[in-house]
């Protein structure tokens, strides 16, 4: 064919308008021959879901949790498959979720990798996690060092909700209307951001803009990659708005943050010289530097690494929160008195985290409501093969069944009940098992097992200390006559709607939470 097409004698006696038809016929070929050799095909012997007659993909991609709903109906205990825009996954149900758990041939960064486009410019965030020696400088600075530094953070942590709370939500008194999600990340970002890179960082406008954008931005530009054909993808990147956004922010990140590494040498550098002991930062910056033990990573992806973990899913844990409450705003009052009685107590201490058990039960039963309904995103490098002979082939992805909406286990499943975890939490044998940051297989929003969520901890306490202060600091309601509107699905994601609107007014708290000691 390249002998006909490119022949200049008889391409001379063939119409342009011809010519470039055969051209444009050869590449779709190509492109058609590429795409099925690279396309991910239906894994043998399981059923492919779909739901209202819609093809695999597009139901999977826009009704993602009725999908599986549907699966989980007509397949009672079995596995059975979706069509995902990066490939087929296997959808066991939630019996196999301890066997899984601690498999070491299933990764979650192997999973991850496919997801997110780890070897794109601009996803460095997710490229870091693989590329370290052990592959878990990320996991680790997280599980060891800030788990580790809870109780010395708490203090930190309490300072910038109260000037950020102050900066963000303000001192009118009077009713008025915010964007819950705007206000919302602003808040999260700051409070982690002061954990991760202390002051100034955390103050940065710019910083908390790239902190917060690109930790939504790599999501949408993945998600949006996912739905290109495979062939095109790689070229296509460097024209999709979306993935230009993430290597712009990058590149921003970048800047301020080796600034901000020079500055701390230099005066290091210059107190050692004064012949003194340099100060020690207990944030991710030392942290990550601790553990890499002189290996050369990339420190701008590790932050934004952490971004993406922690900036994205805290917000959109918290806005559900705020239109739960606001929903349901007979229980402020007895959220306030909780806070205030514990901490009049207690002050910010560990104890006083774990006394706010109403606190607590809300988190989790909002978190309930609003996670996807599989989790455990699994990606087998070896081949398993489950004990009821289930095989999950080599180079496949699996999710794991959850139960959050099973009758058996939370009663009336569709109602928000605020003190459904606080009465779980009483009884005798099985109390510690309904906390907020637990996981269990009846419970994996923040998945189970080795891969289990190790900010876990971190973000229970960010909420309780954000939460302290929203809820003493302001009263909340729907604005009137308008209900927030609805949160919307992308594949199983529920997403927080980035219209829904809240009213505030300033209200005086009964305590000066700043003034409380930790
Ligand atoms: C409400 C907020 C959060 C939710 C719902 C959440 C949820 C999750 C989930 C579902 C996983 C996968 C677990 C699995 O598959 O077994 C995960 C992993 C992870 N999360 Fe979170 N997370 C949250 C906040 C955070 C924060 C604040 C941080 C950092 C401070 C963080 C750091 C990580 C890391 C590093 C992993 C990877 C663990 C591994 O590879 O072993 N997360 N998270």
């Amino acid at each position: 064919m390249a002998h006909l097409l490119f022949n200049s004698n008889s391409s001379e006696s063939i119409p342009i308008s011809v010519q470039i038809a055969i051209g444009l016929f050869a590449l779709s070929l190509l492109a058609g021959v590429y795409s099925y050799l690279t396309s991910d095909r239906p894994i043998a012997g399981l059923p492919v879901l779909s739901v209202d007659g819609l093809k695999p993909k597009i139901s999977w991609y826009t009704k993602g949790n009725e999908t599986l709903e549907e699966g989980y109906k007509k397949y009672t205990g079995k596995p059975f498959q979706v069509a995902t825009g990066t490939g087929h996954r296997i959808i066991l149900p939630n019996r196999f979720a301890n066997e899984v758990r601690n498999d070491n041939r299933l990764s979650l960064n192997g999973a991850f990798a496919q997801d997110f486009f780890a070897h794109y410019p601009g996803f460095e965030a997710i490229k870091v996690v693989f590329e370290h020696a052990s592959n878990s400088l990320i996991q680790d600075t997280v599980r060891i060092r800030l788990t580790q530094s809870l109780g010395l953070i708490t203090g930190d942590l309490v300072e910038e909700a109260t000037d950020a709370v102050h900066d963000i939500f303000a001192e009118d008194d009077q009713w008025h209307i915010i964007n819950v999600k705007n206000h919302v990340i602003e808040l999260v970002a700051r409070m982690s951001s002061r954990t991760f890179l202390g002051k100034p960082l955390c103050r940065n406008r710019q910083w908390l803009d790239v902190t917060s954008q690109y930790s939504v931005g790599i999501f949408l530009a993945s998600r949006e990659l996912r739905n290109v054909p495979v062939f095109a993808r790689r070229v296509m990147q460097y024209f999709m708005p979306s993935c230009t956004k993430v290597r712009e922010q990058y590149a921003i990140a970048k800047g301020l943050i080796t600034a901000e590494v020079q500055r701390r040498t230099e005066a290091a550098q210059k107190a050692l010289a004064a012949g003194k002991k340099p100060a020690k930062t207990a944030d991710a910056i030392g942290w990550m530097v601790e553990l890499s033990k002189g290996k050369n990573y990339d420190l701008v992806a590790g932050q934004l690494s952490l971004s993406v973990a922690a900036i994205q899913t805290t917000t959109e844990a918290m806005s559900h929160i705020l239109v739960d409450i606001c929903e349901h705003g007979e229980i402020i009052q007895s959220l306030r008195e909780e806070i205030i009685s514990v901490l009049r107590e207690h002050g910010w201490s560990k104890v006083a985290l774990h006394q706010m058990k109403l606190v607590d039960s809300v988190l989790k039963e909002s978190q309930r409501l609003h996670r996807p309904r599989a989790n455990l995103n699994r990606y087998a490098i070896d081949e398993v093969v489950l004990s009821d002979g289930t095989k999950i082939p080599k180079g496949s992805r699996l999710l794991v069944e959850q139960r959050m909406f099973d009758p058996e286990l939370f009663p009336d499943p569709y109602t928000f009940n605020p003190y459904r975890f606080v009465e779980l939490r009483e009884h005798k044998e099985r109390g510690n098992d309904w906390q907020f940051a637990t996981v269990n297989s009846e419970f994996m929003a923040f998945g189970l097992g080795t891969h289990a969520c190790p900010g876990r901890f971190f973000v229970s306490n960010e909420m309780k200390i954000a939460l302290c202060h929203l809820l003493l600091k302001y009263d909340w309601r729907f604005v009137p006559g308008k209900r927030p509107e609805q949160p919307f699905e992308i594949e199983s994601n529920v997403l927080f709607n980035p219209s829904a609107e809240l009213q505030v007014r300033r209200r005086k708290e009964e305590v000066d939470l700043s003034a409380m000691g930790s």
